[in-house]
């Protein structure tokens, strides 16, 4: 079943074309790598696909529905089900929150429109907890700043927060590029785990092919705006990959 479904997606700025026509679907439970050089559109669609931008033309179905004109408060159950996880967790956190205040924080806001699955509400305390638990950070960070947390927690708090409303899919957003090698490495298996557990979804952006590799099930190559290559993970190597699919590869 299709969870996202993209059809000649096109985003200008100031006249320019910077995502041109471009069309890809996501099916539910899967991780989609999507890679390409710096600027060439990827963080303008991951905001055109939460509708943070409005598009120029084409569509994107989430979940069968036509979202790309809804407004505010048509969106309101869609925001809920869509999240994202950017490279930067200092600049996603506010640093006047307490740990436990910025994850109780996307609860508050969408309570009513809630039914949680995987986690219980009883308490604000216990709710903490369990979020703190799932993604391997212990509890007694729950009343600290995140300036008093390693770069690594600080991902890890992010994460918990998009997952405490138990969203459908979460766009990752070159989630380990600002984190040293170990951390990188053991954000990808938690995030790995976490789609396991939670049934979730994600589009996974990144410029590093080996996580993309790792984490997904498919990727999709995008250069100047446009998908050029789309195949399934183990087809990575083969022969009928695109050239700029093997010049990727290359370097890495
Ligand atoms: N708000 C904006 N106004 C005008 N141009 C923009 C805006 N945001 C992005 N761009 C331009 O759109 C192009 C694509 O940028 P985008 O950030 O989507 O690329 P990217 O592939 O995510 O790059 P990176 O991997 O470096 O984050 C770039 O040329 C950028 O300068």
């Amino acid at each position: 079943m299709n969870l996202l479904s993209v059809k000649q997606l096109t985003k200008l700025y100031k006249g320019q074309e910077v995502v041109t026509n471009l069309s890809f679907d996501l099916q539910k439970g899967e991780c989609l790598g999507l890679v390409g050089e710096s600027g060439c559109g990827k963080s303008t669609l991951a905001r055109c696909l939460l509708r943070l931008e409005n598009i120029d033309s084409g569509s994107i179905f989430f979940k069968d529905q036509a979202i790309e004109n809804l407004r505010h408060r048509q969106l309101i159950p869609f925001r809920k089900d869509m999240q994202i996880v950017f490279q930067n967790p200092t600049a996603a956190l506010n640093p006047k929150l307490k740990i436990k205040d910025s994850l109780l924080d996307p609860y508050i806001q969408y309570q009513n429109d809630l039914t949680l699955r995987y986690f219980s509400y009883t308490s604000k305390e216990q709710f903490v907890l369990q979020l703190l638990d799932v993604v391997g950070l212990p509890a007694n960070l729950a009343g600290r700043y995140p300036h008093e947390l390693s770069g690594g927690q600080r991902q890890r708090v992010t994460i918990a927060r998009s997952i405490s409303i138990e969203p459908e899919l979460i766009i990752l957003d070159e989630p380990t590029a600002s984190l040293d090698v170990i951390s990188q490495a053991e954000i990808l298996t938690l995030l790995t785990k976490l789609r396991q557990d939670l049934n979730l979804s994600y589009l996974f952006i990144s410029h590093d092919l080996a996580a993309v590799k790792q984490l997904s099930q498919r990727i999709m190559v995008m250069k100047k705006g446009t998908i050029v290559d789309q195949f399934p993970c183990d087809e990575l190597f083969d022969d009928q990959r695109h050239g700029y699919t093997k010049e990727l590869i290359s370097i890495f």
